[in-house]
């Protein structure tokens, strides 16, 4: 049977390699690459189709961090497809990234090195901006968009007799204490990617609490330390490349620096073959790879409450009715100007 397939964020990196799995374990895969750049969606395109001949890789310009573009973009995926089997949430951003030198080499020589090298906790900042809806850059592009692009496909997510799948792309630098419930933007803070990738593990819980029953299961994973041009923002490649031998000598402690996209988007690819009844809705699925090469997935307890969680899903909610009512009001004055 045809399943259908949308990746955001799948012109490179995790979600491009995560495309390349797929279709080789399915060559019936009806796969959409959900992506901002038109130019590099091609690229991507022909890349998947010089490996997979004949395969059906349709294309869909996504912005994530525009409500407009998300908006438009559901439109034409419910004019395509009458059901969605998998929705992977992928893309994301890391702006403007600050190592804090002191604090690594304090965490360096302590006993928290370990983890330290697998969440980057207290370590890692970041310098956010408004995009052009007024919201915070990195919350409407890692969390806001997805979770508006689930709303607006729910008549095809959530069909009778029907499962569908949802899949964030997190990390194991989301963490509780870079996110307040009271400022879910982030506007305050120095950690917005941690914050919002807090924010989407807290968001998959209470979906699958509200959507189960229509047949909806969201989960979320860590693909773990890989090499994208969203780390060459961190450290430029030069570097990564310098330093390859010490990560390779990391990957002996800690199994989270997999590294290459293709072992990054091991968990995505391993919940694309599992039953969701078999998931933990509680749980982040970690992509691993051992010291000797070997790719693996192991679930891991998230540090998330549920009340926490309920609060977010409905500010969420309120969030899209004020945007809803602004962007009906922004094209209502672009009309009338119009004539
Ligand atoms: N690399 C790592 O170590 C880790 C990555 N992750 C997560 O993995 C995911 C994939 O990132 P990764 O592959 O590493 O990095 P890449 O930068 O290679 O991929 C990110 C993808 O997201 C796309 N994207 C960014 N902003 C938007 C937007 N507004 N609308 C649509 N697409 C957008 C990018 O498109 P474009 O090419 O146009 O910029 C790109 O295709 C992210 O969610 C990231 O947070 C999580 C943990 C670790
Ligand atoms: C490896 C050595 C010797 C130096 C690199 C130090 C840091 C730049 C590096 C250590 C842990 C890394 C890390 C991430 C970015 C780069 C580090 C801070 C992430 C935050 C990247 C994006 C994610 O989502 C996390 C899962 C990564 C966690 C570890």
């Amino acid at each position: 049977m045809e399943r259908v397939v949308i990746v955001t964020g799948a012109n490179s990196g995790i979600g491009l390699a995560l495309c390349e799995r797929l279709l080789a374990v399915d060559s019936q895969l009806r796969l959409c690459l959900a992506c901002r750049n038109m130019r590099r969606a091609e690229a991507a395109r022909a890349a998947l189709l010089t490996s997979h001949t004949g395969a059906r890789v349709d294309l869909l310009h996504l912005d994530v961090g525009s409500v407009q573009s998300v908006f438009t973009a559901a439109q034409e995926v419910k004019t395509r497809y009458n059901k969605i089997d998998f929705l992977y949430l992928n893309a994301g951003i890391m702006p403007n990234p600050q190592v804090d030198i002191g604090a690594f080499f304090k965490g360096l020589f302590s006993r928290n090195a370990i983890n330290m090298f697998a969440t980057a906790e207290g370590i890692l900042t970041q310098q956010d901006r408004l995009n052009s809806d007024g919201l915070q850059e990195v919350f409407a592009t890692n969390l806001f968009g997805h979770f508006l692009l689930i709303r607006e496909l729910e008549p095809l997510l959530c069909q009778t007799g029907h499962i569908s799948r949802v899949v964030w792309t997190s990390s194991s630098n989301a963490q509780r204490s870079a996110f307040s419930i009271e400022d879910m933007q982030h506007r305050n803070g120095s950690e917005p990617y941690s914050s919002s990738k807090y924010a989407s593990d807290m968001v998959s819980l209470a979906l699958n609490k509200h959507k189960n029953s229509q047949g909806l299961f969201s989960s979320v994973i860590c693909p773990g330390l890989v090499m994208t041009n969203l780390t060459y923002g961190i450290l430029p490649s030069f570097f990564w490349t310098l330093i390859m031998p010490i990560m390779y000598l990391i990957r002996i402690f800690t199994n989270t620096f997999t590294l290459t996209p293709y072992n990054g988007a091991e968990a995505l690819h391993w919940l694309f073959l599992q039953t969701p009844e078999s998931l933990d809705p509680r749980a982040k699925y970690h992509s691993l790879t051992s010291a000797r090469g070997i790719n693996y997935t192991i679930p891991r307890q998230m540090d998330i409450d549920d009340e926490t969680s309920e609060i977010l899903y409905d500010k969420l909610l309120e969030l899209e009715r004020v945007m809803r009512k602004k962007l009906s009001e922004r094209n209502a004055d672009t009309e009338a100007q119009t004539y």
